[in-house]
C-alpha cells in the first residue's frame, strides 16, 4: 500500500483540517460529505486559514449515495452524535484490506468501531489542535496546537501506520506522532479535553477567564485530578508529565484556550456531553471516584440540551 486511496469522512474542522492537509501535499484524498457540505465546498473549494499557511484546495467530493467500494483508509471525524449513521456509510467504501482511523475525541467510540469493523481493522487516533468551521465553510486553525497522533490497538509498528505516518509527514501544519501505546495516549487526551470541556461549559468562559476568578484555578486543578483518577481506574494512570503539563495549562492566567464543546454551546448546537462527559462520570461512579463538579458539567450540558430541544434560546 504505497500510495493509498483515503476517504475522510466529514468535512468540518478535523476532517477539513487533516484531510485537506493530506489532500494538498498529494495524498489521493476523497471526502464523503452530506448536501449542505458539498454544496459549499463545491461553490467556495475548501478554504483553511491556518498560521502554518492557508490553502485553497478543490476538494473531490461524495455523497453517500455515491459509496463504492474500495478505500484503504478512511479518517473518520464526525461528532459522537452522528457515530452509527456514519459507520453504516462507510461499511461499503471499506476494501477488504483497509482500515478504519477514528480520530474523534473520547475512547467509548472504539468499542463501537472494533464491533462493527473487528478490532484490527481500526486504528486509535487522537488529535490535539483548535480548529472550527466557519459560518462561510472556511476551516478555520485557531492556535498553534496541530498534531495527530494514531497507532495500533495491538500496539505494534504496522506497515499501514507506517505508510499513513509517511503522507502526513509530508504535509504543512501537521505534527503526527505514530504510537505504540495509542489507548494511553487516547485516555489522556480524553482526561485532558473531559476536564477542559466541563470547566469552560460550565463556566460559560475560557481558562484565563475561569482562572482569574478567585476559586477557579482550585476547581480546575481538582477536577483534573479526579479525571486522572477515573482514568487509573480504567488502567490508564496519566503519566506525571501529563499531569504537570496540564496543571499549567489550566493555571494560566492570560490563557484565550477554549474548547469545541463550549463552541458548539455558544453557537447552540448539540454537544459531545453524554460520550465525554456522561462517559466519564459513569466511569467515575463505577471506579467508586467522588466527581462532585464533572456530575455538575454534566447536568449542566443536559439541562441545555433539553432547552435546545424546546426550541428556548432566542
Ligand atoms: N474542532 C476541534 O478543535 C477538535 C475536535 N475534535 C473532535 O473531532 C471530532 C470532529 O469534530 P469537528 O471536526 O470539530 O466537528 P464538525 O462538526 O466541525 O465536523 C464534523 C463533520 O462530520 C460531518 N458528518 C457527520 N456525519 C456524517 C455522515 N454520515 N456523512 C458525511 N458527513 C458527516 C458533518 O457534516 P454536516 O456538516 O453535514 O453535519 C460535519 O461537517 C469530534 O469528536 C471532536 O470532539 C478533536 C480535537 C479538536
Ligand atoms: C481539548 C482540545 C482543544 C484539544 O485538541 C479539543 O480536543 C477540543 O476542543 O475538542
Amino acid at each position: 500500500m504505497t500510495d493509498p486511496r483515503i476517504l475522510v469522512l466529514g468535512a468540518g474542522g478535523i476532517g477539513g483540517y487533516f484531510g485537506g492537509r493530506l489532500a494538498e501535499a498529494g495524498a489521493d484524498v476523497t471526502f464523503l460529505v452530506r448536501e449542505g457540505r458539498r454544496r459549499v465546498l463545491d461553490e467556495r473549494g475548501l478554504r483553511i486559514e491556518s498560521q502554518f499557511g492557508n490553502a485553497d484546495l478543490d476538494a473531490r467530493t461524495i455523497l453517500a449515495s455515491d459509496v463504492e467500494n474500495g478505500y484503504d483508509a478512511i479518517i473518520l471525524t464526525c461528532k459522537a452524535y452522528d457515530l452509527d449513521d456514519a459507520i453504516r456509510t462507510i461499511a461499503p467504501a471499506l476494501a477488504s484490506s483497509g482500515f478504519v482511523l477514528p480520530l474523534l475525541n473520547g475512547v467509548a467510540h472504539i468499542d463501537i468501531l472494533n464491533e462493527a469493523f473487528g478490532r484490527n481493522r481500526v486504528l486509535g487516533g487522537s488529535a490535539r489542535i483548535q480548529v472550527a468551521l466557519t459560518d462561510e465553510g472556511v476551516v478555520r486553525q485557531l492556535n498553534d496546537w496541530r498534531s495527530i497522533t494514531f497507532g495500533e490497538q495491538s500496539g505494534e509498528m504496522s506497515d499501514r501506520v507506517g505508510v499513513l505516518k509517511a503522507l502526513f509527514d509530508k504535509t504543512r501544519g501537521v505534527e503526527v506522532h505514530a504510537v505504540a501505546d495509542i489507548m494511553q495516549r487516547m485516555w489522556e487526551k480524553l482526561v485532558h479535553l473531559a476536564t477542559a470541556a466541563a470547566m469552560t461549559c460550565l463556566m460559560r468562559a475560557n481558562v484565563g477567564e475561569i482562572v482569574r476568578t478567585p476559586d477557579g484555578e482550585k476547581i480546575f486543578l481538582g477536577l483534573l485530578d479526579t479525571m486522572g483518577h477515573i482514568a487509573a481506574a480504567q488502567g490508564f494512570r496519566p503519566s506525571k508529565e501529563f499531569i504537570e503539563t496540564y496543571r499549567k495549562t489550566f493555571a494560566q492566567r492570560d490563557s484565550l484556550y477554549t474548547t469545541s464543546m463550549l463552541r458548539d454551546v455558544e453557537r447552540r448546537g448539540r454537544t459531545e456531553a453524554d460520550h465525554i462527559i456522561g462517559f466519564m462520570l459513569q466511569k467515575a461512579r463505577g471506579a467508586g471516584v467522588d466527581a462532585q463538579t464533572l456530575l455538575l458539567a454534566y447536568t449542566h450540558l443536559k439541562a441545555y440540551e433539553q432547552r435546545l430541544a424546546a426550541g428556548r434560546f432566542a
